[in-house]
């Protein structure tokens, strides 16, 4: 079986297993070979490893100037090849962002109009963001939903209306800190998860976003293991509802305060395959860290 430099296999394996050195609690490697302990992707699901994904989301922030400077950071940071690389600016610097950053990091857009564009003030639509080169759009938002107020219907309108014009979608899900603590995140997070699934035709151009409210520009990060096992359930969740091959298939990325001090350890998680950093990517440096955590996934044997 051939075994390419961009990809790794896992091989899936259910617990218990012995504990060696070269392991950790979830996957143990070598060379290119993933061999996964997480019953999320068992033994006979053997499949490329999706790729890392990682997305800078600058949210409300941000000038010319501040920007220009970022911009000048990211281009000359170093990044690990094997990472699809995202920023969304505001709308307002798109343009800006587009014609001065590195053809390496795709642009993605922080909402999108749920269809055609038309008389929608204050909108911008799926067909301008294409025409100005983004590939990507942020949607359902822990903001939009918790501070603008949008629901989980009209999200997924906008999740399918983005797809079906050839936009990559990020679709975040959630919990908030009373939610937790009344024992009801996965409640939550698969009511959302079926709204996206009731609308979409196809998987094939999402990446979900786990970002836990109570994590969001808090500087409370989720623990790995916290983060771990909603994205296993996540996974569950797509096999029993979606397709094995799409659980399998589907990035789900971890968000909530992120930085350059906690992104090798999350990503060390079998099941967490990038992430979505706030504050931190506002940091040229700092979020070329994050991105080059995927290394701390790969342990040569
Ligand atoms: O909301 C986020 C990314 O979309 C996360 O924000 P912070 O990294 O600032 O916590």
């Amino acid at each position: 079986m051939a075994v390419t430099s961009t990809s790794s296999l896992y091989i899936g394996l259910r617990r218990p297993v012995p504990k060696l050195e070269s392991f950790d609690s979830h996957s143990f490697f070598h060379s290119n070979l993933r061999f996964s302990l997480s019953p999320s992707r068992p033994v006979f699901a053997m499949a490329a490893s999706p790729k890392f994904f990682v997305g800078g989301n600058w949210k409300c922030n941000g000038t010319k100037d501040s920007i220009s400077k970022l911009i000048t950071e990211l281009n000359s940071a170093k990044l690990e090849p094997d990472v699809d690389v995202v920023v969304a600016p505001p709308f307002l610097y798109i343009d800006q962002v587009k014609s001065s950053i590195s053809d390496r990091i795709e642009i993605s857009a922080q909402n999108s109009w749920v269809g055609k564009g038309g008389a929608f003030t204050g909108e911008i639509s799926v067909e301008q963001l294409k025409d100005v080169g983004v590939k990507w759009v942020i949607l359902g938002h822990s903001e939009r939903r918790h501070i603008i107020g949008e629901k989980d219907e009209f999200i997924g309108k906008k999740a399918a209306y983005a797809l079906s014009e050839g936009l990559g979608v990020i679709a975040c899900i959630g919990e908030l800190l009373q939610e937790r603590e009344a024992g009801k995140t996965f409640d939550v997070i698969f009511q959302q998860l079926k709204a996206y699934a009731d609308a979409v035709p196809s998987w094939d151009n999402v990446v979900i976003a786990y970002e836990p409210v109570w994590a969001i520009g808090t500087g409370k990060v989720a623990s790995p293991q916290q983060a771990q096992e909603v994205h296993v359930a996540v996974r569950d969740w797509l096999t029993k509802n979606v397709s094995a091959e799409v659980a399998s298939k589907t990035r789900i990325i971890y968000g909530g305060s992120v930085n350059g001090g906690n992104s090798a350890e999350l990503a060390k998680e079998v099941d967490i395959d990038g992430f979505l950093v706030g504050g931190a990517s506002l940091k040229g440096p700092e979020f070329a860290t994050i991105v080059n955590s995927v290394t701390s996934k790969k342990i040569a044997a």
